[in-house]
C-alpha cells in the first residue's frame, strides 16, 4: 500500500464519558512526517489510539487517502492501511522473534520477513529467541517491524524510545528515518525527546490538555526557545 495523506478534522475523543481530545484538526500529506509533542498526560497517546479506532470518538473526521475511516472498527482501519506501534510494545512474549514476524506479514509470502531483518539486523541474530528473552530495545524493534511488515500507508509510532539506552535510540531513529525517506509511509511520531522529534519530522504539533496549541515546522520550533520552554519544558533542547 503506498503512503496516504491523513486529514483530521475537529476530532473530539476520550474514554467513556471523559473527553480528552477536543477539536483537534491537522493534515499530513502523503509520505510526510509529523512529530507530536506535549508534556505527560496531554493526550498524545489518546490521539494515536483514536486514529487507530481504539477509543471513543465524540465527533470529527479521520480521513486517510481521502477516505473517511471515522466510523470503522480498529481491525478495519488496519486493513485500510493504518498501523500503530503502541507504547506498550505489543509482542507475543511466548513466541519466537520469527513467529512474531510471521503474524505481521498477514497474507504476504513468508520471504517478506527478510524486510524486517534488513531493517533490524539484530532481529535476525535473535530470530529463535522468545519475546520475553529480548531486551527492551529489541522488543521495540520487533513491535515496530511487525507493524511495518503489514505495509501500512499511515504509521503511528507511540514513544518508541521510551526507557531505551541512547545507542539503541540512535539505531531506532536511523531505521525510522530510512523508512520515512523511502516515502512509502506517512509517519506520525509521538516522542518526548525533543531533539529526536525535531530531527525526524519536518512538521510538529504540540498538544496541551487535549487541544492543539501550536503547529508549525520543526525549524520554527527549534528557533523559538520561549515556545519550547512554555509548552515542553526548560532545558529540553541541548
Ligand atoms: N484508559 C483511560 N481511561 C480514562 N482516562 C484515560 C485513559 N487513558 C488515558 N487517560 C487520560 O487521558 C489523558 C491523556 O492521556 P494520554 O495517555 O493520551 O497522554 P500522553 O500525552 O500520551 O501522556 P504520556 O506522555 O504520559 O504517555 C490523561 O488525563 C489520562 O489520565
Amino acid at each position: 500500500m503506498p503512503a496516504a495523506s491523513l486529514e483530521v478534522k475537529h476530532l473530539s475523543a476520550g474514554y467513556g464519558p471523559t473527553m480528552v481530545l477536543e477539536d483537534v484538526s491537522f493534515a499530513v500529506p502523503a509520505g510526510a512526517r509529523l512529530s507530536i509533542l506535549g508534556r505527560n498526560g496531554m493526550g498524545k497517546t489518546t490521539l494515536l489510539s483514536t486514529l487507530m479506532g481504539m477509543n471513543r470518538r465524540y465527533g470529527g473526521e479521520i480521513m486517510v487517502g481521502g477516505k473517511d475511516l471515522s466510523s470503522l472498527r480498529s481491525s478495519e482501519r488496519a486493513r485500510q492501511g493504518v498501523g500503530l506501534v503502541p507504547q506498550t510494545r505489543d509482542i507475543f512474549r511466548s513466541l519466537t522473534v520469527e513467529e512474531n514476524l510471521v503474524v505481521g506479514i498477514k497474507d504476504r509470502p513468508r520471504s517478506a520477513i527478510q524486510e524486517a531483518y534488513d531493517m533490524f539486523p539484530r532481529l535476525f541474530e535473535r530470530r529463535n529467541n522468545l519475546g520475553w528473552q529480548l531486551s527492551g530495545g529489541e522488543q521495540q524493534m520487533l513491535s515496530t517491524a511487525r507493524t511495518i511488515l503489514g505495509k501500512p500507508s499511515v504509521l503511528l509510532l507511540d514513544e518508541p524510545l521510551e526507557g531505551l539506552a541512547p545507542v539503541i535510540c540512535e539505531e531506532l531513529m536511523a531505521a525510522f528515518t530510512r523508512l520515512a525517506s523511502r516515502g512509502e509511509m506517512t509517519i506520525l511520531l509521538v516522542e518526548q525527546r525533543l531533539e529526536s522529534a525535531l530531527d525526524f519530522a519536518e512538521s510538529v504539533l504540540i498538544l496541551e490538555r487535549g487541544r492543539i496549541v501550536w503547529q508549525g515546522t520543526s525549524e520554527a520550533l527549534r528557533a523559538d526557545h520561549g515556545l519550547i520552554e512554555h509548552y515542553i519544558g526548560v532545558g529540553s533542547l541541548h
